[in-house]
């Protein structure tokens, strides 16, 4: 890839500043400026990205509460692509949890209230006559790699939020962009609005969705398929990824498709995937086997002697003292694993945890937490066992592979390598799973492993060998980040 990728652009003026994917703002040069009728439009001064960036993050740091950072750089990814892509990259650690959990399920509750301007793609029951008009409206001679769609049921842990579930849509596919290199042109992001059962926001004048309880039954199956059925029809090599529906229609939706299209639905697979990594890293410290743990979901912890607590139940607190300290009774580093989202929801706080074993615990969660202090005064950092740092290479890794299906062991592929990168194997002390700064790698070295699986058992659709699967996907993980120093000329890509 050449260190600055010429685009054809057709727009002019306005019209370019005004589209996200081709605005620079003032790093147009000299030269752009002269041949898009821009010099008229912009401050004389050209800068560079890093300068954009650097101002950017200042007006960033100006607002305090979170939720307030998250609706200036959704106002960002309005405006420039390039620049809010770049900026969150260079403070990822930073700008995940405002534009990702936690802060995202903020933004979500109160998306009505917040709304400033459309983003995806809305479809909604009672228009499902005009749904294939509607779609190709969007996507027309577009050619998309990646669509995220989601009924709302069940978002993070905070449930049912009706077409606020767009936000959870669009972050998930920035954060294919962000980890996995995923080209944003080629993604779609998608909220089925089938109406909501959340009284809040039915009573809420304010509510800009379809204000109805949801449609259940043959006449949602009808319309969920009418959708999957466009997107085999237009885009039938795009990977279709469901997010945050309810836990009724999850499994089902997947068993449904899987042999269809190249569906995931990233709560039952990605966040199985990942907790999946997390144990297996967790059994490498205690030098066990995966087939000897004992896991509990949720209570019953007297009579099963588990080794491993996994927490989904969006029930702060559920993990009592008296439960912890008896787990630590039956098992020396006790795997606990409080994954509820967002934070708030979290069944144990992991200090708790580590204070009630005395530092024995082996912790992770599903939102960031800052580290605990162990009995012995050192630092225990906490691993954040949440999907995204596994799904954009899970998915990244079936796009490019042109899999027809996203099978187990593919996600399992995925799930090993993870699990192989894991601090915690080199210090028994150290997180459960890589850091979230190098989420980035992480998913590369997924999409490659999903990828060799994909080429290892046929489900690929390209020849590649798999000895040149890594070059090839380094060369696709590249390609977008290169783009902070593309050139535009005027014409037709
Ligand atoms: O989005 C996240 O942070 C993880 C996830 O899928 C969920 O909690 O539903
Ligand atoms: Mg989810």
């Amino acid at each position: 890839m050449s260190p600055e990728p010429i685009f054809r652009v057709a727009l002019r003026g306005e019209e370019i500043l005004t589209s996200p994917r081709w605005n620079k703002g003032t790093a147009f040069t000299m030269t752009e400026r002269k041949a898009f009728g821009l010099t008229g439009r912009l401050p004389y001064r050209v800068n560079s990205l890093d300068e954009q960036c650097d101002r950017a993050y200042d007006q960033l740091e100006g607002r305090d509460a979170p939720l307030r950072k998250n609706t200036f750089l959704q106002s960002m990814r309005d405006q420039n692509w390039v620049l809010y892509y770049s900026l969150i990259s260079r403070h990822l650690k930073e700008l995940i949890p405002i534009i990702y959990t936690p802060t995202e399920a903020d933004a979500i509750s109160n998306y009505s209230h917040l709304f400033r301007r459309s983003e995806g793609m809305y479809l909604t029951f009672p228009s499902q006559d005009s749904m294939e008009e509607d779609f190709l409206e969007q996507t027309k001679g577009r050619e998309i790699d990646l669509i995220v769609c989601s009924d709302a049921e069940a978002i993070l842990g905070i449930g049912d939020q009706g077409v606020g579930g767009i936000g959870i849509s669009t972050a998930k596919s920035a954060i294919y962009t962000l980890l996995a290199g995923m080209d944003p042109s080629k993604t779609l992001s998608v909220t089925l609005d089938v109406g909501t059962n959340n009284e809040n926001l039915l009573d809420d004048r304010l509510y800009v969705g379809w204000p109805h309880h949801r449609v259940r039954g043959e006449e949602y199956d009808k319309f969920i398929d009418k959708f999957v059925q466009l997107v085999r029809k237009h885009h039938p090599h795009s990977l279709l990824h469901f997010e945050d529906f309810g836990v009724g229609n999850a499994k089902r939706l997947l068993d449904l498709y899987r042999d269809k299209h190249a569906v995931f639905k990233d709560d039952v697979q990605g966040t199985g995937a990942v907790t999946l990594a997390c144990v297996m890293s967790a059994v490498g410290v205690t030098k066990t086997k995966l087939t000897d743990q004992r896991f509990v979901i949720y209570e019953v912890v007297k009579k099963v002697r588990p080794t491993v607590l996994i927490g989904c139940s969006t029930q702060p607190g559920a993990f009592t003292e008296e439960i912890v300290r008896e787990m630590a009774k039956h098992c020396e580093r006790p795997i606990i694993l409080p994954l509820s989202n967002p934070s708030r929801l979290h069944e144990v706080t992991p200090q708790q945890a580590n204070d009630w074993t005395q530092g024995k615990a082996l912790i992770a969660t599903g939102s960031p937490f800052p580290a605990c202090k162990m009995p012995n005064g050192k630092d225990y950092i906490i691993a954040e066992c949440n999907n995204a740092l596994i799904y954009p290479g899970l998915g990244f890794g079936a796009m490019l592979a042109q899999s027809r299906t996203l099978t187990d062991t593919m996600i399992i592929a995925g799930a090993r390598r993870l699990a192989q990168l894991a601090p915690a194997l080199q210090d028994p002390d150290d997180a459960l799973l890589p850091d979230f700064g190098d989420a980035p790698t992480v998913n590369f070295e997924v999409a490659v492993a999903v990828a060799e699986q994909a080429i290892e058992e046929g489900s690929a659709g390209v020849d590649w060998k798999k000895e040149d699967v890594e070059a090839k996907v380094r060369e696709k993980h590249c390609e977008w980040a290169a783009l902070g120093n593309r050139r535009i000329r005027e014409g037709f890509s």
